[in-house]
């Protein structure tokens, strides 16, 4: 391989979030470039830091075709992260690169720069471009040193991914098979709609499915914009609003505000959340959408505060009343209306396997991605080995705390994301048995992962600690996967988000996991079980 390797890294399209996460990214691109230059190899950065900007990452899509157009094509190059990343940034270029690629990622929960490396892998994974991924805390354990120094001779890295095998349906559980066929043919027999306000959200190129792959499965989208979702929330009468608000508070939860728009959680933008809420109800109404996704970030961010709490009350059976427009009929009544956070449309569709899975084995219906943000040993020693910190970035369904409603609370997006605020839904994770799943397109084809997990209870000392280490507004889940380790995780899943719904027990986990793997399976889509299933 040429001795000189180029350096890239892509950032967020808000320059807030670049300034603030900069100094992560210097402290990491100095690290990796040691170790690359311990092995006799030079760095040479593909773009330079801008001193009027204050940071150096690649902001736009534009600016990384045209960093692109200056690199040698046949170069080694590495996308080093530190950071939430949009993979489109770098895609373009990626794409006709080449020479080797290597995503790395330094092992850190303070930014999500893991979520960001994963979400640039999947992507990278849809559009057929080969590359090698790494990641470490230190970059000088042995582990990592040898996979570069294999990476900067060979442009190969070897890890382990035995934990995946393909599914077996014949040792499947006969009630697992029966309701995964029934799911399955009640869905390419009556079809859905998934109603994506605003397709693709921060680049994730990976988030979307080709219809030419999703109707096959009797599946189709409702292409919503969410400039009717702003006008929506605003025809949508105060005392509404207000009696969502009510009925929050009645159920306990507990929001953090105080006077200042600019860094506060203000009532206002609870109330606009509120009203955001019945909005959401309303539209999918109209359009007669199975599931909800709303974009949220770009677009919608500068006009009202994120929806998270909305899409919090949506995934929950146990939620504020909404009417119709004309107050005749009840939306939904005691059901959740599905929702995609960040309009991952591979979640949706999980989403609503996963839905109709759970319900027909009577188990609770509540799901949600969370991402993959961080993992790290219990220091507390409760928990033997590595626990996960999954932390989707705003809101859960409060079904999934101990303690429902009354455990949720309710923080202020932070502003470098969110200059327009917006409460989350934090809290804990109830302790449990868990199925974790990922719709994800590789090959052309729609496939995916599934298996068992354990969500744990920690002190909340270590709660804290987590939460302190990472996003401390955004709700956590302890999660420990059966049989599957950290780095085998990482080395196969191929999105920063992963489906998570509770059972009552671990054996009626293993039923659920199975008929959605069933379900998956009958629908074509390719599965494979994870580590320890049985
Ligand atoms: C607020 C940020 O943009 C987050 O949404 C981002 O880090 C993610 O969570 C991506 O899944």
């Amino acid at each position: 391989m040429s001795k000189t390797v180029i350096l890239i890294a892509s950032g967020d399209l808000r320059d807030s979030a670049n300034q603030v996460c900069w100094s992560a990214q210097a402290e990491m691109e100095q690290q990796l470039t040691a170790a690359i230059e311990s092995f006799g190899y030079e760095v040479k950065r593909g773009h330079d830091y801008d001193a009027e900007l204050g940071h150096g990452f690649i902001r736009s899509q534009r600016q990384g075709i045209d960093v692109f157009r200056e690199i040698d094509p046949d170069a080694p190059l590495i996308v080093a992260e530190a950071v939430w990343q949009y993979s489109h940034h770098v895609l373009a270029g990626l794409m006709t690169h080449r020479g080797p690629i290597l995503t790395a990622a330094n092992w850190s929960g303070q930014w999500p720069g893991l979520v960001g490396l994963l979400n640039l892998n999947g992507s990278l994974t849809k559009a057929g471009v080969r590359y090698c991924s790494l990641w470490s805390e230190t970059f000088s354990d042995e582990a990592f040193l040898t996979n570069l120094k294999s990476w900067l001779d060979d442009a190969t890295v070897s890890h382990d991914t035995s934990h995946a095998a393909a599914l077996d349906l014949a040792a499947c559980d006969e009630n697992a098979r029966q309701v995964g066929t029934e799911v399955a043919e009640t869905l390419r027999r009556d079809k859905a709609i998934m109603g994506v306000f605003d397709e693709g959200c921060m680049g994730m190129f990976n988030a979307i499915i080709p219809d030419s792959l999703l109707n096959p499965l009797g599946v189709f989208k409702e292409r919503l914009s969410q400039s009717a979702l702003y006008y929506e929330t605003l025809q949508v009468d105060t005392s509404e609003a207000e009696s969502v608000r009510l009925w929050l508070d009645d159920h306990g939860m507990k929001f953090h505000t105080g006077p200042d728009h600019a860094t506060d959680l203000t009532d206002a933008q609870i109330l606009d959340q509120c009203k955001m809420y019945i909005a959401t109800m309303r539209i999918a109404d109209d359009f007669g959408c199975d599931a909800v996704g709303i974009q949220y970030q770009q677009g919608l961010k500068d006009l009202l505060p994120a929806s998270d709490l909305v899409e919090g009350m949506l995934n929950d059976s146990v939620r504020p009343p909404v009417r119709s427009r004309d107050g005749s009929r009840e939306l939904h009544p005691g059901q959740p209306l599905i929702h995609f956070n960040e309009v991952d449309e591979c979640a949706g569709l999980d989403g609503l396997l996963t839905q109709r899975v759970h319900q027909a084995l009577g188990q609770p219906v509540e799901n949600t991605l969370h991402d993959l943000r961080w993992s790290d040993r219990d220091l507390s020693g409760t928990v033997e080995g590595q626990v996960w910190v999954l932390e989707i970035s705003g809101a859960v369904p409060a079904s999934h705390f101990e303690g429902g409603w009354a455990a949720a609370e309710g923080f202020r997006q932070p502003p470098m994301y969110f200059p327009s605020g917006g409460s989350t839904v934090r809290g804990i994770s109830k302790p449990g048995d868990v199925v974790w799943s990922r719709i994800f397109v590789a090959d052309g084809k729609l496939k995916m992962d599934l298996g068992l997990a354990k969500s744990v209870a920690l002190p909340d000392q270590e709660t804290q600690r987590r939460w302190d280490a990472t996003t401390p507004q955004w709700p956590i889940m302890h999660t420990v996967f059966r049989g599957v380790s950290r780095d085998q995780m990482m080395a196969r899943h191929q999105a920063n988000h992963i489906q998570v719904a509770y059972a009552r027990s671990e054996a009626e986990a293993k039923v659920a996991m199975q008929a959605k793997a069933v379900a998956a399976s009958e629908l074509g889509i390719e599965v494979c079980l994870c580590g320890d299933v049985d």
